[in-house]
């Protein structure tokens, strides 16, 4: 994917309530490539921003406001069907599968030489031969990278990540925002990132919105 074929993700007048009361309002723009950082103390709503994106927040919750991506309203869509991939503090890589099952699960039906893209993606990251391994049998660190190349392998046309360097430790946190923010900005993604560490949103180097 080229950064110049980007799309921009769009938050226009999202409003969510819950229980009677308005928990957050975001009005957003976020360029191809570019990361949008999302602030904010505990239980002020950026997880739930998040899932009203991705298109699974709980109907809990009450949810105004549009969600553009390219030239569709994301809303109009299921959550499947919405182009958007997910990072989370765990890799949350399927145990059954292979380092390379797991990278090929992303990988869209119509790609052909999966066996190729996958050998690559391990390649770029610094896991060549690691194909046939257990994730188990992975650092921390080196799980966090099969997810981020399986997540990307999966084509999304935009990101959201929550709190996905929370688990490592501060060498590889770093190592770790810069290998993803720069993927990001090098496939011209948009990206919406919840964190509670500063440095995460620096790193980022986006616009950054404090919540509540
Ligand atoms: N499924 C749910 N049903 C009812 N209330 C919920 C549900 N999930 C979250 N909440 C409540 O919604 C509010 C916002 O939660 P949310 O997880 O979005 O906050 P957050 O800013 O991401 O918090 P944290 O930083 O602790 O992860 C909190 O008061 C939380 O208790």
């Amino acid at each position: 994917m080229n950064g110049s074929n980007g799309e921009t993700l769009t938050l226009s007048q999202v409003s969510i309530h819950l229980a009677g009361r308005e928990l957050l309002r975001v009005n957003a723009t976020i360029a191809p490539g570019e990361v949008l950082t999302v602030m904010g103390p505990s239980g002020s709503g950026k997880s739930s921003l998040l899932a009203y994106v991705a298109g699974f927040l709980d109907s809990e919750f009450s949810a105004s406001g549009d969600v553009w991506l390219g030239g569709c309203n994301l809303l109009d869509r299921p959550a499947e069907q919405r182009g958007i991939g997910l990072l989370f503090q765990d890799p949350l890589l399927f145990p059954h599968l292979s380092v390379g099952g797991n990278l090929r699960f992303g990988l869209p039906r119509r790609v052909k030489d999966k066996r190729q893209q996958v050998t690559q993606a391990l390649g770029q990251v610094g896991l060549a031969g690691f194909a046939e391994r257990d994730p188990a049998t992975l650092s921390g660190g080196q799980q966090a990278r099969v997810a981020l190349m399986r997540l990307l392998l999966s084509g999304p046309r935009a990101v959201l990540l929550d709190e996905p360097f929370s688990k490592l430790d501060t060498v590889l946190r770093q190592e770790m925002r810069s290998l993803v923010f720069g993927r990001l900005r090098e496939a011209g993604l948009p990206a919406l990132l919840v964190t509670h560490d500063h440095a995460d949103a620096d790193a980022a180097g986006g616009p950054v919105i404090e919540l509540g």
